[in-house]
């Protein structure tokens, strides 16, 4: 056998046969539903009488449309409320395992599977949401699908796929202390652009990526489709291993042993061919900030809003449209620029790890006056963690509100929304136009710049703060 990559293993052992059109069937391990690309899909299954092949391989969560404040009555929200029922009776119809608003175990998709152990190195794992590539980071193959695929995947278990292109990104050297997994994506995608992964499964290794915990390594592989590619992957390693020891569908004793054993043999051959590697030095990385409406137009923290005149032709209309969108001016300082709102969460930036950093710098101070300012855990389970180690006291103390989990202020789907104008430091991954809200303008950045902002009531840096 030639030697392959951790893309082209997980690959062979799932694809079952090639197409007349040069697709192939690929069988896929675990299917990830949400209420938000769901609907027609099982529409679809009712209208050809047809059933969900494996509804044990199959999981549902409702995140998008659920509201973060109270889960006491129904939710308030017709189109929510609809979207929510939706997925309900169509699990029970379908007999789709589902976790129920009010369960625990109940939070974004992406910060569910992986707490559940339903996502294990060298899996196939999709579902209809582009941020599945979060599920990368534990060495499986996971990636978003639309709506006529997902109701495929309930049918047949099976997706048609084209092979992908493969690429490696080498993160050599240590990241500086204060710059975060977060960071170190706002700058990949900086450096690729937004489209620089298109047709791209990456693969992220080398020094600085092998020091991530597993937070860090979800948070990495989560924004890998900012980059345009199809998923991101992580060789697994021992963190991962010990990290998934002892969870729920995770096997155990002997069994966990020879999954261990199984799981080890995934990682590239030495000698294995990408068709591109990008090379990145992680000591370039600072605390990210971005500027505009697109993640890649991303600047560290003491840098400036660029200049469109400075930009080729072509460029230059669309990042006026966004200075403008933005209400920033070319050259303006990005430190310092004064915020309304501060939102930590969504399945990038939501787990304890991204809590924790959030509250080390907020233990003991207050959220500037005006501010706004949300913690959303990204799912139940780390909520009731939050809460066992008393942070969740921190934030309230500091003025911060502390939320059920979902994906809140990350999109406007639900009563989480920007004012127009209003401008928010934001831990989520997407800056686009209206994207936390009409007329919301949007920063993306790390958990600590985000709490260090709440403080100062503009973009601040985590390390000029006085501890
Ligand atoms: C609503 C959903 C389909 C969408 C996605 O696919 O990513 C959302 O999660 C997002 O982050 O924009
Ligand atoms: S938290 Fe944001 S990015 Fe993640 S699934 Fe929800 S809406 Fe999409």
């Amino acid at each position: 056998m030639p030697p392959r990559t951790m893309y082209e293993k997980i690959w062979d052992a799932h694809a079952i046969l090639e197409m007349d059109d040069g697709t192939w069937l690929l069988h896929i391990d675990r299917h990830l539903v949400n209420e938000v690309t769901s609907p027609q899909a099982f529409e679809g299954l009712r209208m050809q009488d047809r059933t969900v092949a494996h509804p044990e391989l199959t999981i549902a969560v409702a995140d998008h449309n659920v509201p973060t404040d109270n889960r006491d009555g129904p939710i308030e929200d017709p189109a929510s409320r609809l979207q929510v029922e939706t997925l309900e009776r169509n699990v029970e119809q379908f007999k789709v395992p589902y976790i129920p608003l009010r369960s625990a175990r109940q939070g974004i998709v992406h910060v569910v599977g992986p707490e559940l152990g339903l996502t294990q190195p060298g899996m196939t794992i999709v579902c209809g949401d582009s941020h599945t590539s979060t599920h990368g980071a534990f060495g499986a193959l996971a990636f978003g699908i639309g709506t006529s695929e997902v109701e495929h995947v309930l049918a047949t278990q099976t997706l048609r796929q084209r092979p992908s292109k493969t690429m490696l990104v080498r993160i050599d050297n240590a990241l500086c202390a204060g710059a975060s997994a977060k960071d170190l994506a706002l700058h990949v995608i900086g450096t690729l652009g937004t489209a620089g992964g298109t047709g791209y499964v990456i693969e992220y290794a080398g020094a600085a990526v092998e020091a991530l915990d597993m937070a860090g390594r979800m948070t990495l592989c989560n924004l890998t489709i900012e980059a345009g590619a199809r998923a991101g992957m992580i060789a697994p390693d021992r963190k991962t291993f010990d990290w998934l020891h002892g969870r729920p569908n995770v096997a155990q004793g002997e069994e966990f042993d020879a999954a261990v054993e199984r799981w080890g043999a995934l990682r590239s051959d030495a000698s294995a061919k990408f068709d591109k590697t990008v090379i990145i030095d992680a000591r370039d990385v600072a605390p990210m900030v971005t500027w505009g409406t697109s993640p890649d137009a991303v600047v560290p923290i003491n840098g400036v809003v660029p200049d469109p005149e400075d930009f080729p032709e072509q460029q230059k209309p669309q990042l006026h449209a966004m200075l403008d969108y933005m209400g920033l001016a070319p050259g303006q300082a990005i430190e310092g620029l004064p915020i309304d709102v501060v939102f930590i969460g969504s399945c990038t930036n939501g787990r304890l790890e991204d809590l924790a950093a959030a509250a080390e710098i907020v233990r003991g101070k207050k959220v500037a006056s005006g501010v706004r300012a949300l913690i959303v855990p990204g799912s139940g389970q780390v909520r009731l963690q939050a809460e066992d180690l008393g942070l969740d006291l921190v934030f309230l103390e500091a003025g911060f509100e502390w939320r059920e989990a979902g994906c809140s202020m990350c999109l406007g789907m639900n009563p989480d929304r920007l004012a127009p104008g209003e401008r928010c430091a934001s831990t989520s991954n997407r800056n686009f136009e209206g994207r936390q809200g009409t007329g919301g303008r949007t920063h993306l950045v790390s958990p600590a710049v985000a709490a260090a902002s709440a403080l100062s009531g503009k973009i601040a840096d985590p390390r000029k703060l006085e501890r």
